[in-house]
Formats: C-alpha cells, structure tokens, sequence
C-alpha cells in the first residue's frame, strides 16, 4: 500500500470517518490530514470526540465507515504490531496499576521491534537512553512507576513513546498533569520532536498553549470537525461561541504574538451605573477597562485607535462605540476631533497606560478638553513616550489635574469621578 503513495501525500489522512461508541454516535464524518513534520493540536469541549479520534487514529477503536491511513497504509488492515511501528501514544489517563521500574516501561517501547524470542539489543537500549535523557527522566530511571508523581508518569510515558521510534506520535492531553514549568518544557519538546520530521496530533485543553505551540488546528464539536487550519483562522470569536458557547475576546499574546484567547464570564450586562466615559487606549492597553466600565453600566467610548488594533477588537465584541482610524495611519485632524468631540461629551475621560507617539499624540493633545479625568500609571510616562517633549509637556499638563490610579482603582476612580460632575451639574451630563 505505501509503495503507491505519492511522495507529497500527507502522513496521516482520516477520510470520513464514523465512530459509534455504546450504540451512540461519537464521531461523525470527519476528516483531517497532517503532513510530516506538523504539530497538530486537537482542540474542542468536554465530550467533543478527542480521545475517540485519537483512539481512532492508533487502532484502538474501529471506525463503522471511513479510513485512517498512516505513511499510506489503512490501519485498519495492520498487525499490532505494525500499527506500533507507525503511531505511539501518551494517554490522557497515567494511572498504571503494574510495578514496573521507570526504565522497564519505556523499555516497552521497543516492544514492536522485538523478535519473540530476542531480548533488547544494544540499538533499542540506545533508543531508551536516548528517550529518558530528553524527557529527562533518567534521573529516577529505577523508581517503581507507581511511585512518582502525576506528572513525573506522564514524562515516562511520553519517553515510552519516544522509544517506540514512530513517524506519527498522538497525546492525550500532554500537559494536564504538569505543573507550568513542565508544561512549557513539554511542549517545547513535542516542538523540537516536529522540526526534527515527527508529526504530532495532541489534545489540548489549553487553548493558548495550542495557539502557541500547534501548526494547525482541528476544533472538535459534537463529534465534527467545526474548522482546521491554523490557529487565528480556528481560533475566532465566532467557533468558540459555535463550539464552547464561549462569549470570548480573541487578540495577539503582547509578548509571544500568538493568537490569544480570554473567556469573559458574560456580556457585560446589568452594572446600574450612569455616565458617558471616553477612554484613550491602544495595544491592548484599554481592554480591561472597556470590559470593566461596560460591565458596570457606564456607556463607554474609545479612540482613536487603529483598525485592527487589540482594543479595537475587544470594544467590537463589547459593541462600543470605538473611533478608529485604518491600520499604522496616525490621527488625521478630522477624527481628532472627533475624539474630542466624545471627550466633551463624556462625564469623564479614562486614559489607560499606552505608549505614546507622534500617530497618537493627538489623543492625547484632545484629552485637554476633558472635565475629569482619570489617568492609569503603572510605569512612568518616560518610559512609554515617544514623542519628544510636547508629549511630555502634554502629559504633564493632563496629570496636573488628573485622579492618577491603579489598574484596580480604576473603576472606583471612575466612579467619584462622574459623581463629582454630576454634583457640579445637577441635570446631569447633557452637554
Ligand atoms: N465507552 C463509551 N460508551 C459510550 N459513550 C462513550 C464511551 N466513551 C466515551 N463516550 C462518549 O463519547 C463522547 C466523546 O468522548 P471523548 O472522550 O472522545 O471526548 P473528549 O473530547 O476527549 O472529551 P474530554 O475533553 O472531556 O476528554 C462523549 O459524549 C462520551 O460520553
């Protein structure tokens, strides 16, 4: 069967395939690919049909219709034996109930290379000592299995898989039981395993690690697959709500540039507050703020900010009123005043910690016209103005008359401040 394959076809194809687990249908009609040398993350809610793909995948469950084909070959049709050549597995589930030493374990790996009769060779001992030393488990290679800890199991199996020196490498939540450190560690492992030619299929509950860390992507829901490709294709505000009922903010990780998903606990609704509040953000800067006050009842503006900017995303999934303005444009005069415009109409002007330059000075040159304002300092303006000494001057002059508050202040701030305009003009803020 492999000899027909063509050069370029993926190692792994799925092609519609069905699976009934207890007379009810788990899997229905999916089909998926990786080539070799990709990272695939499997990502989807509780009960989505992830350990029965994968389970699909290495043999362990016979599909009712469609195929899984390894490196061209239909599983379905292999020995054990063979289907251990092709695919190892770290399962979700570490418990092991038999009193094997650490070694002995990943020795087992080797399994599908032993003749009956032949013990381990000099090349399979290589292989464990190769896979212990890059799980890093050679340090209690003669502990008792049943003797380390959760975590410390799961860096065994994986090493058993490694030793069992296959093209196509599944894991059932690799990271579940690992402790931060381990998780990172982990994953940057799989990673080098994959730029080495191993292709990897994984469920990960995390879905920030899979962003990260993954190629692609396959979004399980309801036993289909809802979309696949790579992870800002996958990863959208809209799947997530299909698939997790989830009401998510989607952006880029500020440090790694990953895509990056927050889950809020509800549309912000029900907060009783009063007030107009206009806040001056950017990068990423606002969000929580925008999350925040909208949370709380205020009705909030935001700008200017660029199309495509992170705050400008998270006040379109909070349906607020953002002045923007086209990507890496600085403020032209016309939305400048604009902004002022919402800043006077404001009860208050929040300006959140952005960075400043010569692009978005101009918000800032417009905050001159606020009533009150509250100003968020977690590090000096020094360090985050690059726009010279006017900036400077600017700030000063805002700061000068400004409630200058924490992050965790922000809304109690926010909250005197309107009360302040508020007793000064008794009708309220119809201005
Ligand atoms: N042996 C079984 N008999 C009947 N139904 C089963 C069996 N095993 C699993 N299921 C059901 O199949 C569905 C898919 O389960 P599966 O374990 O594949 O989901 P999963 O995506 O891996 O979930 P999780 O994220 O919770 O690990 C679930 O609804 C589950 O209850």
């Amino acid at each position: 069967m492999s000899g027909e394959t063509p050069v370029d076809a993926p190692l792994l194809s799925v092609d519609d395939v069905a699976v009934s687990l207890g007379g009810v249908r788990v899997l229905d009609g999916v089909n998926a690919s990786a080539d070799s040398g990709t990272f695939v993350g499997l990502v989807g809610p509780n009960g989505a049909g992830k350990t029965t793909l994968l389970r699909t995948l290495n043999a362990a469950l016979t599909p009712d219709r469609g195929t899984v084909r390894i490196d061209g070959a239909d599983v379905s049709g292999l020995s054990a034996k063979e289907v251990g050549r092709l695919v190892a597995t770290v399962p979700q589930d570490t418990s092991l109930s038999f009193d094997f030493s650490v070694r002995q374990t990943v020795e087992m790996g080797r399994t599908p290379y032993l003749s009956r009769f032949g013990g381990m060779r000099p090349r399979d001992q290589e292989t464990v000592e190769r896979a212990m030393a890059r799980t890093t488990v050679e340090q209690f290679a003669d502990r008792s299995i049943t003797e380390i800890s959760g975590g410390e199991r799961q860096r065994v199996l994986l090493a058993r898989a490694l030793a069992q020196d296959t093209p196509l490498l599944l894991l059932d939540e690799p990271t579940a039981s690992l402790d931060i450190n381990h998780q990172v560690r982990t994953l940057e492992l799989v990673r080098d395993l994959v730029d080495d030619g191993k292709t990897v299929v994984a469920a990960i509950h995390d879905l920030n690690l899979a962003a990260h860390y993954c190629d692609d992507l396959l979004l399980l829901g309801e036993g289909r697959i809802l979309a696949s490709g790579a992870p800002e294709s996958v990863l959208t505000e809209a799947t997530l709500e299909r698939a997790f009922g989830a009401n998510a903010v989607v952006s880029r990780h500020p440090v790694t540039g990953s895509v990056y998903v927050t889950a809020l606990p509800d549309r912000p609704t029900g907060g009783d507050a009063e007030g107009r509040i206009h806040v001056v953000g950017g990068g990423g800067s606002a969000a929580r703020y925008l999350y925040l006050l909208s949370a709380a009842g205020y009705e909030v503006s935001v700008g200017a900010l660029n199309e495509g900017d992170s705050d400008t995303e998270t006040a379109r999934q909070l349906g607020l009123d953002a002045v923007t303005v086209d990507p890496f444009a600085p403020v032209d005069p016309a939305t400048r005043e604009t902004v002022r415009e919402r800043i006077e109409r404001a009860d208050v002007t929040l300006v959140a910690d952005v960075e400043v330059g010569e692009g978005n000075l101009a918000n800032l040159e417009a905050v001159r016209a606020a009533d009150e304002v509250v100003l968020v300092e977690t590090r000096p303006f020094a360090e985050r103005n690059y726009a010279g000494e006017t900036a400077t001057r600017i700030y000063e002059g805002i700061r000068s008359r400004a409630t200058v508050a924490t992050p965790d202040e922000v809304v109690g701030a926010v909250t005197d401040a309107v009360a302040r305009v508020r007793s000064r003009s008794p009708s309220g803020p119809a201005r």
